[in-house]
């Protein structure tokens, strides 16, 4: 591997809701190199969302760093993370990262402001390369569960992103649009994007170059 993009050392995340602990992470290390897609498996609870929080500085890890571009992400204010998130990082999350009073135009216009113009892929183009641009101008909850996957990946691209984090990307959508995602992810990280893919599916976990499984918070 060329030196990694990104980088997760030892990490370690614990919850305490009363008497009961739960520990999501108990020292997990990933090093994802520039285009290159690991996809992370596991049991229902095994620490997967709770990884990719902390791989996207959304959460913090008890112990443990990560490091993306260059520029340490954890144990940092949220302010300098949402910062670094914003230059390095595009996200596909579970509970959409669409704004539900803008439409999908205006999503990806948004992130786009918060970034250098140089790093812009013009908006419409980016809409035409993720399947949405028929859809351009309405709003999320108008939208089918695919239409909405596409839209969310539009998004997460505007940034044009060196790490790109999924959570279950396909989770909702016909075969034919999980055909669609795949065959865009496998563009992006043939650009050079490092992907990292939460997956139950057969189809994700093939084409990607690793495929990593937790349990219980750790590697298996
Ligand atoms: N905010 C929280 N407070 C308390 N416990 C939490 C919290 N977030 C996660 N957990 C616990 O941490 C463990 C790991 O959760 P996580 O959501 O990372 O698992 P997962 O592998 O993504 O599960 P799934 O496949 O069901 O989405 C679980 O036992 C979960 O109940």
């Amino acid at each position: 591997m060329t030196v990694p993009v990104l980088s997760a050392r030892s990490l370690y995340r614990f919850f305490r809701a009363g008497e009961e602990e739960t520990f999501a992470l108990q020292g997990v290390g990933l090093e994802v190199g520039s285009g290159e897609t690991v996809a992370v498996t596991g049991p229902s609870g095994s620490g997967k969302t709770t990884l990719l929080n902390c791989l996207a500085g959304l959460d913090e890890p008890d112990g443990g760093t990560v490091t993306v571009a260059g520029e340490r992400l954890s144990h940092r204010p949220e302010r300098e993370r949402s910062g670094i998130r914003a230059r390095h990082i595009g996200m596909v999350f579970q509970s959409g990262n669409l704004l539900e009073h803008l439409t999908v135009r205006d999503n990806v216009a948004l992130v786009q402001r918060l970034v250098a113009a140089r790093t812009r892929v013009p908006p419409q183009e980016l809409l035409e390369r993720t399947g949405i641009a028929h859809r351009a101008d309405a709003l999320p909850r108008q939208l089918s569960g695919g239409e909405a996957a596409r839209a969310g990946l539009a998004v997460a691209l505007a940034n044009a992103p060196e790490v790109l984090l999924a959570d279950e990307p396909t989770g909702e959508v016909d075969g034919e649009t999980e055909r669609r995602l795949l065959a865009l992810l496998r563009e992006r990280a043939a650009d050079g994007t490092a992907v990292v893919v939460v997956t139950h599916s057969r189809a994700v976990a093939a084409v990607a170059d690793r495929v990593l499984r937790l349990r219980d918070g750790r590697w298996t």
